[in-house]
């Protein structure tokens, strides 16, 4: 018996940085996923291991169940029901991933083992099984991979737990109730814990509920937009870390409160405005351009608090240059620091255009997608 999770990945329209400080940001899905598919093994089979399979990168994490058990004394008192931390055993879990030697240039990945064998255990408990892991979403990058990743582990343990009412006999995709995926979210918000130190939960929810989420101090508002909205997505392929960029911003906030208040402050004006322009109902032909210059307006403004904020980076920069030579507007989403940027496709744009803008970008070694904004939230496929 199998279970394959898939959580899709985000980008945040307006209000990374500051949602971590109490703004208001808006989010949302993109139609590329991360999948964990969950394969207990049969009494043959059984070797008595947990094993961890990163397909993307061709990596095996093996460990056995009696030594995690006895390394994980916190996560035995743990209830699938109530999403906790790791507080006490975050040692053990750091001994448990440094006893795999990962390679040198994945080190990053240690987090995101670490994340793993905590819901692992707190969910599952100590059966052994083996977990497979494969993204379309490219990692630390801005897309959150680490909240799709999060999300996909957590349904897929969920789903084979008492806590979910799913039907295992039905083929295939499935989703969950409103008080599962409230649970799911939870414990997949313990994971970006491990893995970003200070996250405020949007890239989680965002992935869960999927849509657009208006998202403020852990208060989720899910909306439509009243039209469709086309994004180009470029990814500079500059390496960074999100914990290492929140950290950074509030560093900067201590060094200078008031000033940083007050950008605060601002971003969370322009991510409400954002998403009543979003969802008031939909523009005719002739007001659509204006729709979007209002949209374009307030990403322009949201990159310069960005800016302020000490995210942005050379790269970035030029992805902004570049797509301003065909008027069109762009910003960093997700962390910063490199990764990610978004450029709004008008509707009336012409794919000449579009075409253009992209090899361009393409010939300073970025990489670009469209994607349309929305899309499902996680979601599960059995199989017997
Ligand atoms: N498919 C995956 N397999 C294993 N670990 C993953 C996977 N995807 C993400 N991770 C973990 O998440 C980390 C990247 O998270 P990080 O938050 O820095 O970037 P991101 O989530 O892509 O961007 P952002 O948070 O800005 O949206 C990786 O170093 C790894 O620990
Ligand atoms: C930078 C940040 O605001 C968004 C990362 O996608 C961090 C967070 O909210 O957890
Ligand atoms: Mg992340």
């Amino acid at each position: 018996m199998e279970v394959t999770a898939r959580a899709p990945g985000k980008i945040i329209l307006s209000g990374e940085h500051g949602v971590v400080h109490g703004s208001t940001a808006v989010a949302s899905s993109i139609g590329l996923y991360t999948s964990v598919t969950i394969h207990f093994p049969s009494q043959n089979e059984n070797d008595g291991n947990l094993k961890l399979r990163l397909r993307d990168l061709s990596l095996e994490f093996s460990w056995s169940i009696s030594h995690i058990q006895e390394c994980l004394k916190e996560s035995n008192k743990a209830d699938c029901l109530k999403p906790s931390a790791p507080a006490a055993c975050l040692s053990n879990l750091q001994a448990l991933v440094e006893e795999q030697h990962i390679p040198e240039a994945k080190f990053g990945l240690a987090s995101g083992i670490k994340a793993f064998l905590w819901l692992y255990t707190c969910i599952q408990g100590y059966k052994p099984a083996t977990v497979s892991v494969s993204s379309e979403l490219p990692m630390s990058s801005g897309l959150g991979s680490s909240a799709a990743y999060c999300v996909a582990l957590s349904a897929a343990f969920l789903s084979f737990s008492s806590a979910t009412k799913l039907d295992v006999g039905k083929q295939g995709w499935q989703e969950f109730e409103d008080d599962e995926l409230k649970l799911l979210n939870g414990w997949a918000f313990e994971g970006e814990k491990i893995i970003h130190g200070k996250p405020s939960g949007i890239d989680n929810t965002a992935s869960t509920y999927g849509n657009m989420i208006k998202f403020k101090s852990g208060n989720l508002t899910p909306f439509t937009s009243s039209l469709p909205l086309r994004m180009l997505i470029t990814n500079t392929k500059v390496g960074r870390n999100t914990k290492a960029l929140v950290a950074g911003v509030s560093e900067r906030t201590k060094r200078h409160y008031e000033a940083m208040a007050c950008v605060f402050s601002a971003v969370d004006s322009i991510s409400t405005e954002l998403s009543e322009i979003i969802k008031a109902p939909a523009p005719n032909d002739i007001a659509i351009t204006e729709f979007e210059e209002k949209i374009e307006e307030l990403m322009e403004m949201n990159q310069g608090l960005l800016q302020c904020m000490g995210v942005s980076h050379a790269s970035i920069e030029t992805v902004l240059r570049t797509t301003l030579k065909y008027k069109l507007t762009s910003k960093l989403t997700g962390a910063g620091g490199g990764g990610c940027v978004i450029t709004l496709l008008p509707t009336l744009l012409s794919q000449t255009v579009v075409d253009k803008v992209i090899a361009e970008l393409e010939s300073c070694g970025f990489q670009c997608m469209v994607a349309g904004v929305g899309g499902k939230g996680v979601q599960v496929s059995f199989k017997t």
